[in-house]
């Protein structure tokens, strides 16, 4: 689990920002979608990214959003990684990566083994998928955890990472039984919707780590 990738998704403070970062996270996410508790202005986006040494990669979550907002939010913000959690296609996120040099992650909601093999559609059109528990009354930031069994048994082809419903208390089983090589957090780190807790996200990150 040393070496298990981190990821503290939906931070909105400087000091939920530096304390993911300190905690040793390797990806911070920002999340621009305005229904989100989480929610982040483009320009509060591209603050918080300029707080982030480059060890520590940024990740900026988009919806089912058009082209050219697209175009201006990765723009604005200059993550390191986009991260796509809504309707979008294989052959927009290929089109897309014709035109962007960073990395493409994109969001399954698994509801079953089903979800996973129909997922393989985004090869050669995302860098990597991040399976999460199937959209709730957000796409994404639920709480939620899938069936992990459904993970151990699939043979992946490619780079993944985990999501949904993982908490300093759950992380190191959900490691163990999947073996996700990262794991992505989101209101596991949370005190309540949207607020972040310091604590929790560096017992998260120690947690994953096995220590
Ligand atoms: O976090 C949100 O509010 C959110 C809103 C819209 C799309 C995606 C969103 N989050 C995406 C993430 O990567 C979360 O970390 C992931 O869904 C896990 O969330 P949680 O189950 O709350 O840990």
């Amino acid at each position: 689990m040393a070496n298990v990738e981190i990821k503290i998704c939906g931070l909105s403070t400087p000091e939920t920002v530096d304390a993911a970062v300190d905690a040793g996270a390797t990806h911070i996410g920002l999340v621009h979608y305005e229904p989100s508790p989480r929610h982040v202005s483009l320009e509060q986006a591209a603050a918080l990214r300029q707080r982030v040494p480059p060890r520590t990669k940024v990740v900026l979550l988009l919806v089912s959003m058009e082209a050219q907002p697209t175009a201006l939010a990765l723009d604005a913000v200059r993550p390191d990684v986009v991260q796509f959690h809504g309707r979008e296609t294989p052959e927009w996120l290929a089109l897309l990566k014709q035109h962007t040099p960073l990395e493409i992650w994109k969001a399954i909601g698994v509801k079953s083994a089903d979800s996973l093999t129909k997922a393989q559609r985004f090869k050669g059109a995302a860098d990597r998928l991040i399976y999460d528990a199937a959209a709730g009354a957000l796409p994404g930031g639920n709480g939620l955890a899938l069936d992990w069994s459904l993970l151990s048994a699939f043979r992946h082809e490619m780079p993944w990472g985990l999501a949904g419903g993982l908490t300093p208390g759950n992380v190191a089983e959900a490691i163990r039984t999947t073996g996700a090589p990262l794991v992505d957090t989101s209101s596991g780190v949370e005190s309540a919707p949207g607020v972040k807790d310091v604590d929790l996200i560096a017992a998260f990150c120690k947690a994953a780590r096995g220590l």
